[in-house]
């Protein structure tokens, strides 16, 4: 029998201190998101990371935690819920890090009869720090625990018209009435170590103005060439003209060179610009979490005003928008009906 496993980032179990460093220090070990050698990792997760920033953390998980946890769980099963009722095969729920693991999703599968599973990053545009670390635990998991099962990965559908046109229908309807003078496409940033690392060519990614609008092989697994892919396709069906839209990457670890232009700064800029009234929209989430709801809706909001900006708008996640849920139903028949 066929089954699904969805599997997004994860969270701390409540937003206090002593239960965000362990997350944290389970999220920052894993070695494809801190790619250096374990020692050095320990050296800068253990010894330096872990001293203040779980405290941090913490602060910022309190301001968006909810009643029923964190937005991302909360969030993420609300979709689950949606989708079980329009597919009528096994679909589990997982995160990466945390306590609902890879390990009990693929349990309940097995434990409903699956055999071939359709396994699910629940990330747009891919990259080693999000999608390959859940599917090389997946494979470990299955390895050891499921030697019979068969995966089926979805690859990163940052380009597939479902997605995208769902994406900005979701924003047509959050941007109405909203007179933007400009809107910014703010995505997850990432080391640029990490965009070099998975080139397939090892030669293309240049991480210059041209590389990822050059076709390349690379593309498949160049995070930065599917961001732009990504805005480029919405922006085209919502019919924006070029100079109303940019795109940034938020959410940098001090240290490493990320990919740029950076959120906060060109955010911070604008007012001077004569930009007064800003939309944001996070599409590297299909999930409201901490790095849209504090970083964006929040602190953002509070730097773009307090830099002479006026009105600021958060465009949500799609969540568990009916739209999105269909779309994502319909990939998942699709995998049901497959006969390879
Ligand atoms: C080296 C550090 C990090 C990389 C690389 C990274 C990539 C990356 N992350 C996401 C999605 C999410 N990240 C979230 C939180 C978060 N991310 C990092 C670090 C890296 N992420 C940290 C330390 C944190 C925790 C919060 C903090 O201390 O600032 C979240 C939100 C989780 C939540 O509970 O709400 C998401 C989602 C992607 C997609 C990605 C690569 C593209
Ligand atoms: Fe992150
Ligand atoms: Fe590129």
């Amino acid at each position: 029998m066929k089954g699904v496993l969805l599997v997004n980032l994860g969270s701390p179990e409540s937003p206090t201190p002593k239960d965000v460093k362990p997350y944290l220090d389970e999220f920052l070990m894993d070695k494809y998101v801190i790619d250096v050698p374990y020692l050095l990792r320990a050296f800068l997760v253990r010894g330096i990371i872990l001293r203040k920033r779980p405290e941090k953390s913490a602060e910022a998980y309190a301001k968006i935690w909810t009643k029923e946890g964190s937005p991302l769980i909360v969030l993420s099963k609300k979709m689950h819920e949606k989708v079980k009722k329009l597919v009528d095969i096994p679909v589990a729920l997982s995160m990466r890090y945390g306590s609902m693991t890879i390990l009990k999703g693929l349990q309940e599968l097995h434990d409903k009869g699956v055999t071939e599973v359709m396994l699910f990053p629940l990330y747009p545009q891919h990259a080693m720090a999000s999608t390959t670390t859940i599917l090389v635990l997946a494979e470990e998991l299955r390895a050891k625990h499921f030697p019979n099962m068969k995966f089926t990965n979805v690859p990163a559908f940052y380009n597939k018209p479902g997605y995208v046109e769902a994406l900005a229908n979701s924003m047509k309807r959050h941007l109405e009435g909203f007179e933007y003078d400009h809107l910014l496409f703010s995505y997850h940033g990432i080391p640029e170590r990490h965009i070099r690392k998975t080139d397939v060519t090892k030669s293309h990614c240049k991480i210059d103005g041209s590389c990822c609008n050059t076709p390349s092989p690379a593309h498949e697994f160049c995070y930065r060439h599917q961001c732009y892919e990504t805005t480029k396709q919405v922006v085209k069906l919502l019919g924006i003209p070029e100079g109303k839209y940019s795109q940034t990457f938020q959410s940098r670890l001090a240290g490493d060179k990320w990919l740029t232009p950076y959120t906060d700064v060109e955010i911070n800029k604008m007012p001077e610009k004569g930009i007064k009234k800003l939309a944001v929209v996070t599409p590297a989430f299909v999930a409201d979490c901490l790095e849209t709801l504090e970083e964006i809706a929040m602190e953002a909001n509070h730097q773009f005003k307090e830099h002479g900006g006026e009105e600021f708008l958060a465009i949500p996640c799609m969540n568990d928008e009916d739209e999105w849920c269909a779309v994502v139903a319909k990939w998942i028949e699709e995998f049901k009906e497959d006969k390879k």
